[in-house]
């Protein structure tokens, strides 16, 4: 399908099956989806997809604040919603955020999101914690783009081990998430007493690494518990400082993108250390309670960046309409998170199918009624603020 008839076509399709009796298998409206998926799903699960609630409605809020002004009569009728990062051509400016632990929702889990990422065209990133191997999502996309979100932990082994695996599997970018060097105080989730890699769960990638297993006193088949104990021995490294990142470029060849960057001295920094990009994110909300929403954050970093790195933003992004709000803003792509967890907890891979093809018809026909035909021609005269 042509970039430009994503909208029309996808909203055509809906209203004839809807005119003979055949209505949408899951909410169309974001809303109502959110209320499904978490109707859906085990109180556990629900409360740890959900996170801080009050974190959310502030990047929720942040969104709000701004408005599109649209633009009349500017040949809108051929589209291109492509973009170039790293040198390489992505159909949208949208790409799935890296979810540990996705089985928790669906059986269909990574390889079920996998799958659909491949079929509708939207570049995923693997997250370290995932339930399967990154191997397996791999080879459920086929060619597809993928990124890799790297946990950077307290083994150098793993560490190196994992990021040799990430490029063999055709990953294109790396991400460093560098937001959760602690887990964050969780209330439903401590009140639940669950959290799922206690169980042994999102440890896909652990128990599949041979520097792992090498650290392990016997092979986690034969004793699972040491297994999980030494992942949450290794798996964070508060330690960190900005000096640690020539590790990381010695032990990759791939663009790195700093994930979690809210600060503008913070993007300076990563300028001066030679960091190809950032994710400007406060984690969907789910780590700093209170913290600056992450469309707030923008502005400034993208002044302190100017142009020379690629912004990536996530948190919030729920409709096409905040997707021009980013970028608008300063961001070249966004990360979408929560939404297609919804979609796999309604459908598993037809679910998140579904989602993301309604996010791109909608992205392509608010791009058109803004008065636009690529995301080039989107600027800060796109908005205003309430
Ligand atoms: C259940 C859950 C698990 C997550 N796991 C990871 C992860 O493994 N690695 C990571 O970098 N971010 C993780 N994140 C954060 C997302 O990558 C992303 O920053 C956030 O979900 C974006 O906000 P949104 O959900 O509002 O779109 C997780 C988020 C959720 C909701
Ligand atoms: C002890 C493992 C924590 C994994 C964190 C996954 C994540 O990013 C999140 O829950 O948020």
């Amino acid at each position: 399908m042509a970039p430009s008839s994503y909208g029309l076509s996808r909203q055509t399709q809906i209203y004839l099956s809807g005119l003979q009796g055949q209505r949408p298998r899951f909410p169309v409206d974001v809303e109502q989806l959110e209320q499904a998926a978490h109707a859906a799903m085990s109180p556990e699960a629900r409360g740890y997809l959900s996170g801080m609630t009050e974190s959310m409605q502030n990047n929720r809020a942040a969104f709000e604040r701004w408005h599109i002004i649209p633009r009349m009569l500017r040949d809108v009728s051929e589209r291109d919603l492509s973009i170039s990062l790293f040198g390489k051509q992505y159909p949208t400016p949208l790409l799935l955020a890296p979810i540990g632990v996705q089985s928790i929702v669906h059986t269909d889990g990574e390889a079920g999101v996998a799958r659909a990422a491949a079929a509708v065209g939207i570049p995923l990133i693997f997250s370290t914690a995932s339930t399967i191997p990154l191997e397996h999502m791999a080879e459920a996309m086929g060619d597809a783009p993928r990124w890799f979100q790297l946990y950077w932990s307290k083994d150098a082994d793993f560490n190196a081990s994992i990021l040799a695996r990430a490029e063999q599997a055709g990953c294109e970018a790396l991400v460093v998430t560098l937001d959760t060097y602690l887990l964050a105080w969780r209330a439903q989730d401590i009140q639940n007493a669950y959290l799922p890699f206690l169980l042994g769960q999102g440890l896909g990638n652990y128990l599949s690494d041979p520097a792992f297993r090498r650290a392990l006193p016997r092979p986690p088949e034969e004793d699972p518990q040491a297994a999980i104990n030494y992942f949450l021995q290794i798996f964070t490294n508060p330690s960190l400082t900005w000096n640690d990142l020539t590790w990381l470029r010695n032990h990759t060849r791939l663009p790195i993108l700093l994930k979690g960057i809210l600060h503008p001295d913070d993007a300076q920094k990563a300028l001066d250390a030679g960091i190809d990009g950032l994710i400007v994110s406060n984690h969907g909300g789910r780590q700093v309670a209170g913290a600056i929403a992450s469309l707030d954050a923008l502005p400034p970093i993208a002044q302190v960046v100017n142009g020379q790195i690629p912004l990536v933003l996530d948190s919030g992004i729920r409709r096409a309409a905040d997707v021009i709000k980013a970028l608008a803003l300063g961001a070249q792509a966004v990360l979408i998170g929560r939404p297609y967890m919804w979609g796999l907890a309604l459908g598993g891979e037809e679910g998140v199918k579904e989602v993301l093809m309604n996010f791109l018809a909608d992205l392509d026909l608010t791009l058109a009624l803004s008065g636009y035909r690529s995301w080039t021609e989107v600027c800060a005269d796109t908005l205003t603020r309430a």
